[in-house]
């Protein structure tokens, strides 16, 4: 593995150098192991500890199949998707293994007593499979996390539609959390060049998803001049949706729980923030009770900093603690977006508000590769940034997990794999320098 990163770090190795190095036969890998899924049996969900499930172990090198690489992983970012997995819910991950294990002989190689996680990456390109012709060996890349067959007609219009559609890292084997991963060719895309090894990683799977449920005709469509109410707006995909909101012309109304994540949002250039712990919005007045007293509370606070407008869209995910709401303060034929359902999955909402009011909801999740190649770009040109928090070593994966579970964090967590040190693998100085103050917006808050 050191002869790879001393490749990778020096100026002149060629491709051909790279293809040339041997593999290692073991790398390091965060994992979760499929003899605990029970081990937290009867815990409450904030309860249960990713430190304790999460591990870091030698693994085997993959078998290379055909249409994948083997990446050189320098960094990877935590996603929630990673504590869904460490907290064995709302379904333990080797389900999603020994499913896409019974697709073929290939496909095997995914169900395996452990889960190598992760669904971010920015690295180097080791080996390419055969019939992958737009990749080779020392391309600096990042990977989105779609993974697609593609045999079926249905995901031929949106690939997101493709029957046997998983999240690599997640529902696929072989992620990002590691020094080696093992990806489909159509993952990956350029490294962004005035961007770090760890600062590359971190947009990726949120941004690609924030891209598609706001503003890809595939979600919410956001035109100039919408408001659009962002629950979480300086987390993982609010801090993308922001800027997407802010970037497209539209108004972005940011919801966040304290006075420095209201800070974060000023800094990004948004102006309309609600601090929903200052104002303690209590849409449950218990668990199976909502009072819509309070989402007409929140209704208004709204009209007062729009001056008087509702919002054109809803950008939602924490789910059940919020859903009602979201309907309520809905224009009459706005939009509802939702990708998930962090507080729980089975919402109410009153469908009066909704039908009468002509509003829409839709289901949006992840990103096709044209969106994420798009949202990629967008993060190439510096038009969007990454908003990366805190940096934490492989070896400290279940805390930067843990930070995510318990909302301790800003933005992204990063997490470095061969990447000796923060700050390497910038191509573009120049660009960087134009940037440098939205590349660290998040930096150490
Ligand atoms: C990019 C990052 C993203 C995120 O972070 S998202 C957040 C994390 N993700 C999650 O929390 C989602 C985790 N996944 C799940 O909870 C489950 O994954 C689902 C609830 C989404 C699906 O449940 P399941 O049991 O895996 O699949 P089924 O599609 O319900 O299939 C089970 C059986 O039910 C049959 N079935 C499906 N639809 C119907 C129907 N309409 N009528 C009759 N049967 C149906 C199927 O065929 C199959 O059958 P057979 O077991 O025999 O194969
Ligand atoms: N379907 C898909 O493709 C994707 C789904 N997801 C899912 O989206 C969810 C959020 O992911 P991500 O943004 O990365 O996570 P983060 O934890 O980084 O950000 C979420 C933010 O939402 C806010 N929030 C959390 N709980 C509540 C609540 N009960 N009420 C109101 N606000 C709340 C918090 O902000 P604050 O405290 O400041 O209000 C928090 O910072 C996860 O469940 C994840 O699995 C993520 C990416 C892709």
């Amino acid at each position: 593995m050191k002869d790879i990163l001393d490749a990778i770090q020096s100026k002149d190795a060629t491709s051909a150098d790279l293809a040339a190095l041997p593999l290692p036969e073991s790398y390091r890998a965060i994992t979760v192991h499929k003899d605990e899924t029970e081990m937290f049996a009867g815990l409450a969900t904030r309860d249960k500890d990713p430190r304790k499930s999460i591990h870091l172990d030698d693994v085997p090198v993959p078998e290379l199949g055909p249409g994948e690489a083997l990446v050189a992983v320098m960094a990877s970012s935590v996603n929630y998707n990673s504590v869904w997995t460490s907290i064995f819910e709302p379904l333990p991950t080797f389900g999603f293994l020994e499913r896409y294990g019974k697709l073929s002989e290939l496909t095997r190689r995914h169900d395996l007593p452990y889960h190598i996680i992760g669904s971010d990456l920015a690295g180097v390109v080791l080996r390419t499979g055969p019939g992958v012709n737009a990749w080779k060996p020392g391309d600096e890349v990042v990977a989105h996390c779609l993974s697609v067959e593609l045999e079926s007609s249905d995901g031929h219009n949106d690939t997101m539609l493709d029957p046997e559609q998983r999240i690599w890292g997640f529902e696929t084997n072989f992620g990002g959390l590691a020094e080696i991963a093992l990806v489909k060719s159509n993952q990956l895309m350029p490294k962004p060049a005035h961007l770090s090894w760890e600062e590359a990683a971190a947009p990726g799977l949120v941004n690609s998803t924030a891209y598609r449920q706001l503003v890809s005709r595939n979600g919410a469509q956001m035109k100039q001049g919408d408001n659009v109410l962002i629950w979480g707006a300086s987390g993982g995909l609010g801090s993308y949706a922001t800027q997407f909101a802010l970037a497209g012309g539209a108004t972005p109304i940011c919801v966040v729980s304290s006075e420095q994540k209201a800070e974060i949002c000023r800094k990004m250039g948004a102006e309309l923030i609600i601090d929903r712990s200052a104002e303690d919005y209590k849409f449950w007045k218990d668990e199976h009770t909502q009072d819509p007293k309070e989402w007409k509370r929140f209704g208004k606070r709204i009209r007062e900093l729009t001056g008087g407008e509702d919002v054109d869209i809803v950008f939602e995910h924490p789910g059940r603690e919020t859903f009602g709401a979201s309907v309520y303060v809905t224009r009459k034929g706005g939009t509802i977006v939702t990708c998930a359902s962090t507080s729980g999955y089975n919402h109410e909402y009153d469908n009066r508000y909704l039908w009468m009011s002509l509003k829409r909801i839709i289901g949006s999740h992840f990103a096709n590769y044209r969106e994420a190649w798009e949202a990629n770009r967008l993060i190439a040109k510096g038009k969007i940034h990454p908003t990366l928090s805190k940096v934490y070593s492989l070896e400290e994966t279940g805390q930067a997990a843990y930070d995510v579970h318990r909302n301790l964090h800003q933005g992204k967590v990063g997490v470095l794999c061969l990447a000796p040190e923060e700050g390497l693998g910038v191509r573009d100085e120049e660009m960087r320098a134009q940037h440098i103050d939205a590349i660290n917006r998040f930096r150490n808050v």
